[in-house]
């Protein structure tokens, strides 16, 4: 029998909390079905620690994520907090998470679904067989770069700065490399190095690290060209590396492949085992509270937390098969109901997947999978 495992679980704000309640729910049930043990331990991070404790990321809660094997987050973020001084805006809470905890890698598989071509605004044929990851660089970049803010006689002037290590970049590409080897052997490195200087770094450190990998088909594209590129032909993608914030904005882009943002889920990895795992998608303002959010991303991290954390392959799959069977049989929240369809609520859709695990049966098949 394996040990218990600890996961600190951050609810965050908006529809974090009903979204991360779901994934709970599910893992419950693994725990039933699997034999598995799982302690969970729950602790604040963003919009609420703010109010509660003055912070968005208390001491605490960083401590308690460092000492647990993995870590399980909702959303942080809302419109309260959106005038905040920048040491106290909740997003501050996820960006100390991965810097604290040393989550470079952050991993964001984009699967579409049996039956979900007509969920998206795209065109089903467009779609059709898109099957991606998106590999970004997570603690480098413009978001962490120093930034300065100062008044002048024309005005206000602000910066901020974009600055990547050699080997900030040699890691992530390594890695973005090995999955690459384990899936169809093609990567797409994206850049922008018609114009920055961190970008032709990238360009040559992935060159080098080619050598490596004389099996893996590369090519290099431009960010903007990519963002085209990923609405016009998406199924030709394998997996795409990119750094911090071309990661950021193509991942939401390709959501839309697979029918919602609330179906994108991913892993935030470092050196050790300890992983993050939280929805691509941030709280939902709009529509918090109302019982109405897609938890798929959510439940889908919790399978990838399994797998890439716990190394309980069979669990994972479980999990992700019981997602697809619900969605198969036409239970969806609103963002990807059909027209003319009734849609489930976020806690129907947690339920109906909790119970299609007991039923699981593994197959050949594993669109997730991201072997490295
Ligand atoms: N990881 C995070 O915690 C994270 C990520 C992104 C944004 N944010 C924060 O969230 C707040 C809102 O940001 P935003 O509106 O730009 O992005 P968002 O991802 O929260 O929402 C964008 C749109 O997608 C919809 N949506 C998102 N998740 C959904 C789900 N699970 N089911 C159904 N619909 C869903 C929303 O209703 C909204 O219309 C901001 O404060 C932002 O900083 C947090
Ligand atoms: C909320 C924000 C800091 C975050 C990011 O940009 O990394 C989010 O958009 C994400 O994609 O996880
Ligand atoms: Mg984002």
């Amino acid at each position: 029998m394996s040990r218990v495992k600890k996961i600190a679980v951050l609810p965050g704000d908006g529809i974090g909390p009903e979204i991360v309640d779901e994934a709970v729910k599910v893992l419950r049930q693994v725990e039933e079905v699997f034999g598995y043990s799982f302690e969970f331990e729950f602790a604040m991070a963003g919009g609420g620690a703010i109010d509660r404790v003055g912070t968005p990321l208390p001491q605490s809660t960083l401590d308690l994520c460092k000492n647990s094997d993995a870590v399980l987050l909702g959303a942080v973020g809302g419109p309260q907090w959106d005038e905040n001084p920048p040491d106290l805006r909740p997003e501050k809470a996820l960006l100390g998470l991965r810097k604290g905890l040393g989550l470079y890698s952050n991993l964001r598989p984009v699967t579409l679904f049996e039956g979900m071509e007509k969920s998206s605004t795209l065109r089903p044929e467009v779609i059709a067989g898109v099957d991606l990851v998106v590999v970004r660089e997570l603690t480098g970049g413009i978001y962490f770069g120093e930034k300065t803010r100062v008044k002048t006689e024309e005005g206000e002037v602000a910066t901020d700065l974009l600055i990547y290590h050699e080997h900030e970049i040699e890691r992530i590409v390594r890695l973005a490399f090995q999955i690459a080897r384990g899936r169809s052997k093609r990567l797409t490195s994206v850049d922008k190095a018609n114009v920055l200087e961190s970008s032709r770094l990238w360009r040559s450190v992935v060159q080098r690290v080619a050598k490596e990998f004389p099996d893996v088909e590369l090519e290099h594209m431009l960010v903007d060209n990519c963002a085209m590129q990923m609405v016009r032909r998406p199924a030709e993608f394998d997996v795409i590396v990119t750094e911090n914030m071309f990661g950021d904005i193509l991942s939401d882009e390709a959501a839309i492949l697979t029918g919602s943002i609330g179906m994108l889920p991913s892993a935030s990895l470092g050196e050790g085992s300890l992983g993050l795992y939280e929805p691509v998608h941030g709280s939902a303002p709009d529509i918090a509270g109302q019982g109405v959010a897609n938890p798929s991303a959510t439940i889908l991290s919790a399978a990838m937390m399994l797998r890439h954390t716990f190394g309980y392959e069979e669990a994972a799959q479980s999990i992700e098969n019981a997602v697809r069977t619900v969605l198969r049989r036409g239970h969806r929240t609103p963002d990807i109901a059909l027209s003319g369809q009734m849609a489930v609520s976020t806690e129907e859709f947690g339920d109906r997947v909790a119970e299609e695990l007991v039923h699981f049966e593994p197959t050949p098949s594993i669109p997730l999978e991201v072997m490295f």
